[in-house]
């Protein structure tokens, strides 16, 4: 199993004082492999929750287990770690290193992945979303669909076990959009890395066989003030 994950709760401190509860979850998994559509309201607490699952964002309690090992526990320099070596993620807005060609960012993502940077892969990886010939192209001088094109490739430099797309194609022209979608399943399944993708795009969620509605497993009403940190 690449994701599972159990009683996660989260709750973020108000100005006012007191805590917001975000999430309220019991039990989530993905399947080695497994891909999924994440999809629930504004401020639903879609990015609160890919972020908990990327070990950006701690929750109060619960589990995070990622390829075997639970995250929560992990010491911060041990999770960053584990996060540059087992998850890719591609963000809304590609977050390219604009000082560097297109093969140096994906060569980029291999660099704390533990297993060296390989050069052929990076390579093979900018063919595979048809980049081969942008490969020394900044960012700035590709366009926006490329730029993703570009992210997406890094996102798997580093043999991710799992893939964390937050609305990746938001701001893509329509055109490109199912291109980008297309590109990350597929190189999803070709290195068989599970995919959890949050889209508000219902046109998008609808090509996946398994949508999850967050509104659906998340119960927010269970962060019981005494149980949040
Ligand atoms: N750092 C923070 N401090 C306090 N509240 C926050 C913080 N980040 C998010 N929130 C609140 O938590 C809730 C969930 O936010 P989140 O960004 O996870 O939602 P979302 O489902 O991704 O929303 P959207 O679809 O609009 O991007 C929102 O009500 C938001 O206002």
């Amino acid at each position: 199993m690449s994701l599972l994950l159990e009683n996660i709760r989260k709750t973020y401190r108000q100005p006012e004082g007191g805590r917001l509860p975000v999430l309220g979850i019991e039990h989530f998994q993905l399947q080695r492999g497994e891909q999924a559509a994440l999809i629930g309201s504004s401020g639903g607490g879609k990015t609160t929750l890919l972020n908990i699952i990327a070990g950006i964002l701690t929750p109060d309690s619960g589990q995070v287990v990622i390829d075997g090992r639970d995250i929560v526990t992990m010491p911060e320099v041990v999770r960053d770690r584990y996060r540059a070596s087992r998850i890719g993620i591609v963000f809304q807005t590609f977050n390219l290193l604009p000082a560097f060609t297109a093969l140096e960012n994906v060569m980029l993502g291999m660099t704390f992945s533990g297993r060296g940077v390989d050069q052929n892969f990076a390579r093979e990886l900018l063919q595979r979303v048809g980049l081969g010939h942008r490969l020394h192209h900044s960012p700035k001088r590709l366009s926006v669909g490329e730029q993703q094109r570009v992210a997406v490739a890094r996102s798997l430099a580093n043999k991710p076990v799992l893939l964390l797309a937050d609305e990746p194609t938001a701001n893509v022209d329509p055109a490109n959009q199912q291109l980008i979608l297309d590109l990350i399943r597929d190189s999803c399944r070709d290195h068989n890395v599970s995919l959890l993708l949050v889209t508000h795009s219902m046109e998008a969620a609808a090509s996946f066989q398994r949508i999850e509605r967050l509104q659906d497993f998340n119960r927010p009403e269970l962060c019981a003030p005494e149980r949040s940190a």
